[in-house]
């Protein structure tokens, strides 16, 4: 039978009538798709009649027997963008979405290799709790990962394959999709379709599920993984029906506007920075388009816990999500250190103990009050003791501000703005200044953050889409409180130790710092401590370039020998230095499982740094202090937060880094850290 010939009437032998050729004129493919429509309302209407359950389906099941409905990307001819179907078997049975069962519609690999293309077309009409609709964009989730019945729930992370793999080789190829959105009716009850053209895949996410159980929000749930896709219309061969929910909120015709601006903004930003970076005229001939596809894994690292969302991309042109660490570990961001988390969900000694330490600087902080400028005096100098805590320490727009002879940073007022330059002399990186949180003014994240990933062997590294200004707060390094010496049972992967932030400033600068401190929390009695040994831990100045031997100089002198009466009676204790004493109780902040922004900070030599790290003394709230109303108790030297400062002005896209310190350069020559590759 020729294309586009009449059927008459149900056909008790099943014939196959294909479509026109594709170069058929327009009027015989509007004659096929008409003359499938009314076969299938045909056989809709008898199937109802005769009382047959589920008519869509067996509509659709007889049209296929009779037509061969067309595979093909993009458009299918004789259906126009607008058009509206009674279910999903009509819309599948004119090929406008041809999987009656699930969203996504793809190729399998006996499609004549167009499944390489991606995926033929999309359904947006409830089943997925995380899809997003708001006209001009819409987010669609991926398949796979829900529990059986119909709660929708997520329940495992979803896998790259089948539909998800095709719409990821939409968003390679740049392969359209074909949209087709459905609306229940309030009053009917019917959902009706309609096919609103072709949308572009312009980023995806792999991110936790709204739609799960676990999806609450509580510290400790980890919800499962689902890829988000976002969708864009394609320009003059879609529209934003009024299906979509937000239609009357928006308007068509704002939307179309939005979203070329939207495109045309984000083009021009690559470009400003492009010649930026390679200090190019603006006026010059516009440079083609870098050949770059950003790929957005996820749009909002912290999930809103931040002011500012923080973007994960790979610009890389590798595509690779492996090795995105919160892809491959139950990690959770949170905006501000967290603790207990462990023993929240089961006891564990190492939190427990970690609790108990934290209480007990807690109960010492009245006393370490007092001798806190002493113990600065001793530590740092009597000059740095007028910067504890400081108002001097920001100028008024926020940045931080040292006097050159403090050897940080300096600022100076050039009448238009205020400029704040890294000082020539000095070691700013190695020299500790302790503010008061009530003079810490900035206590919001720098605008712009955003995850990239910096190369195969670095991994993801943080960088800011905006310049950063010398003296910047950017942000804190945040992570689970828990003891230094015990971190191993939190995590005890060897690459957890990636994470760790030691909170080491204060004992490691002096043994007479160390000491003061184990006396005052009364972690062990003083008396208990050998006779303070005359060496410096850590060379704090900076002075002496090769690690080795600092590390070397670090090492503890042998133990005295003990006499037989000792020997009888004598503990670990009665041999360790302050320092050593004091390190069994050492708190630090792992962010392997709970961690912020800062985490992604990777490290460099001291030349290319352009972050520092500034303790900054926080409160903790005693069991007494909160029986009586709450009130903080003031900072100790133990607990105390980390912030990071730019050191000097940043340009937009330049990798953050700060100095690890010299032990990690040591350890990662000896092998004792792994690198992220
Ligand atoms: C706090 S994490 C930084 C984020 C990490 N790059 C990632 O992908 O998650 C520290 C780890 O990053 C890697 N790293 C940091 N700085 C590096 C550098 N300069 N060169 C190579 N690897 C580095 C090391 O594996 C290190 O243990």
């Amino acid at each position: 039978m020729p294309a586009g010939a009449a059927v008459a009437g149900p056909l008790s032998t099943p014939r196959r009538i294909h479509p026109p050729a594709a170069d058929a004129s327009p009027s015989a493919h509007d004659d096929f798709v008409k003359q499938v429509r009314a076969y299938f309302k045909l056989r809709f209407d008898a199937t109802k009649e005769n009382g047959g359950r589920k008519p869509d389906m067996t509509a659709w099941g007889d049209c296929k027997k009779v037509f061969e409905i067309p595979r093909v990307h993009g458009h299918i001819p004789g259906v126009s963008v607008g058009d509206t179907f009674s279910g999903r078997g009509e819309a599948a049975a004119v090929g406008v979405h041809n999987m009656m069962m699930q969203g996504i519609d793809y190729a399998n690999k006996s499609d004549d290799g167009s499944h390489e293309k991606g995926a033929y077309a999309v359904c947006l009409g409830g089943g997925y709790g995380d899809n997003e609709d708001n006209g001009e964009i819409v987010t669609y989730t991926g398949m796979g990962g829900q529990g059986s019945g119909n709660s929708k729930m997520q329940v495992r992370n979803q896998e790259m394959s089948k539909g998800n793999l095709a719409l990821y080789r939409n968003f390679e190829k740049g392969t359209p999709v074909r949209l087709l959105r459905g609306k229940r009716d309030a009053f009917t009850n019917l959902i009706t379709y309609v096919y609103d053209g072709l949308y572009n895949v312009v980023s995806y996410t792999f991110e936790a599920s709204v739609a799960s159980a676990q999806g609450t929000g509580a510290i400790g749930e980890v919800a499962p993984r689902v890829f988000k896709f976002k969708l864009l219309p394609v320009k003059g061969e879609s529209k934003v029906s009024f299906l979509a929910p937000s239609f009357k909120r928006i308007g068509a015709r704002f939307i179309e506007r939005f979203v070329n601006a939207k495109i045309d903004k984000t083009t021009n930003m690559r470009k400003e920075i492009l010649a930026a970076a390679n200090d190019q005229s603006m006026e010059e001939p516009a440079s083609p388009e870098p050949d770059w596809a950003t790929v957005v894994v996820m749009d909002d690292l912290s999930k809103g816990a931040e002011p500012y969302p923080i973007r994960v991309v790979n610009d890389t042109g590798d595509g690779d999500l492996v090795g995105f660490k919160p892809l491959d570990v139950p990690f959770t961001y949170v905006a501000t250190s967290v603790q207990g988390v462990e023993a929240k969900r089961s006891p564990t000694p190492i939190s427990q103990r970690a609790r108990e330490t934290i209480s007990k600087v807690a109960a010492a902080t009245a006393q370490m009050d007092e001798k806190r400028e002493d113990s600065h005096r001793r530590a740092f100098g009597t000059h740095h003791v007028n910067a504890v805590p400081s108002r001097r320490a920001y100028s008024l727009d926020g940045l931080l501000k040292q006097s050159s002879e403090e050897g940080l940073v300096e600022t100076w007022d050039d009448g238009d703005a205020k400029h704040a330059r890294a000082a020539t002399g000095g070691d700013a990186g190695m020299t500790f200044h302790a503010h008061n949180e009530s003079t810490f003014t900035a206590r919001c994240i720098h605008p712009g953050l955003e995850v990239y990933k910096v190369s195969k062997e670095k991994g993801w590294g943080l960088r800011c889409r905006e310049r950063i200004l010398a003296g910047a707060y950017v942000c804190d390094y945040v992570g689970e409180v828990c003891l230094d010496s015990e971190r191993e049972e939190n995590s005890p992967e060897l690459l957890s130790d990636e994470y760790i932030m030691s909170l080491d400033h204060y004992i490691h600068a002096t043994e007479d710092n160390a000491r003061m401190l184990l006396a005052t929390t009364k972690m062990k009695e003083p008396a208990a401590v050998a006779a303070p040994a005359p060496y410096i831990l850590y060379d704090l100045t900076g002075e002496d370039e090769d690690c080795e031997n600092q590390v070397a100089r670090a090492m503890p002198p042998p133990a005295p020998a003990a006499s037989a009466a000792d020997a009888s009676t004598s503990t670990a204790t009665t041999t360790k230095s302050p320092v050593e004493a004091l390190e069994d109780y050492l708190l630090c902040l792992d962010a392997y499982k709970y961690g912020n922004v800062a985490r992604y900070i990777n490290t460099s030599d001291k030349e290319s740094t352009n972050l520092i790290l500034q303790p900054i003394f926080t409160s903790v709230v005693s069991s007494q202090a909160s029986a009586s109303g709450g009130a903080p108790d003031p900072s100790s030297m133990q607990f105390y937060r980390v912030a990071l400062f730019a050191t000097r002005d940043i340009a937009p896209l330049e990798e953050l880094l700060y100095d690890y310190g010299d032990d990690y350069w040591v350890r990662l020559r000896k092998g004792d850290i792994r690198t992220s590759s």
